[in-house]
């Protein structure tokens, strides 16, 4: 099968529990709850998205036909020492469009660690080594277990305690980026003030001013 990719790079986690860890970051083109164009937002399933997603003109974009290409394409952007296990992060868009059981083979066999970040709406294939799920409120959720579930706040048709219960290792808060961030920053910490069970968790990277 063949892979639409928007970007490759090398940074650090900004986000969840791997925040501050480094990464490569391979963003696949597409999503499944929104088309990408702006016209388009306000009917999507998802609105409040802050990443472009949109065709392969990206950092080390492109089309890839095969998953030894593309997982050889992800090592090279690999800056780090040989110390520990390096990690990939497979995000987009809506990576579980298009990652499959010969992309977690060719990934496995460069060394990498693989994590992916999902909306929960397509059953995962295995051997992915993390999960982070983040649900939209209208869109139902094929994954109900996983390493982390991510829970942009606040969503008014998706509360947390519609969560709670699900079989995660770890529930975070993620403030709404947009106009309103510092207010949806400071409702986040109530909550997770008053329902320890969540953990607040920021988006680093905008903050350090890095991809
Ligand atoms: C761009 S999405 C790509 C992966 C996947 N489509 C998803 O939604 O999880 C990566 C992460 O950014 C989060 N995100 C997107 N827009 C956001 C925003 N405006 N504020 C905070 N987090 C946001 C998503 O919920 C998700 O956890
Ligand atoms: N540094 C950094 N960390 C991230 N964690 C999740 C991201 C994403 O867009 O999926 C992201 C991103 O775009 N950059
Ligand atoms: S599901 Fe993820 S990639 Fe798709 S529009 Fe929403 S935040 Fe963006
Ligand atoms: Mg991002």
């Amino acid at each position: 099968m063949a892979y639409s990719v928007k970007e490759i790079f090398y940074t650090l986690q900004g986000e969840g529990r791997n925040a501050g860890r480094a990464a490569v970051f391979c963003r696949f083109a597409g999503c499944n709850l929104w088309n990408g164009r702006e016209a388009d937002r306000e009917r999507a399933v998802c609105t409040f998205c802050d990443t472009d997603f949109v065709g392969t003109d990206g950092l080390n974009g492109g089309r890839f036909a095969e998953a030894p290409a593309l997982a050889r394409a992800v090592r090279a952007a690999w800056s780090g020492d040989a110390a520990g296990r390096p990690l990939v992060v497979l995000t987009g868009g809506e990576p579980l469009l298009q990652v499959d059981d010969a992309l977690i083979e060719a990934l496995h066999a460069e060394g990498f660690e693989i994590a992916v970040e999902t909306n929960g709406t397509i059953e995962p294939p295995p051997g992915l080594d993390w999960i982070c799920v983040s649900p939209k409120a209208d869109a139902a959720l094929a994954i109900s277990r996983g390493d982390e579930l991510k829970l942009v706040y606040p969503q008014p048709q998706a509360g947390p305690a519609r969560f709670e219960h699900l079989a995660f290792d770890h529930f975070l808060l993620q403030p709404m980026d947009g106009p309103s961030r510092d207010a949806n920053t400071r409702a986040a910490v109530a909550y997770c003030m008053a329902h320890p069970q969540w953990r607040l968790c920021l988006q680093t990277h905008k903050y350090l001013g890095i991809p």
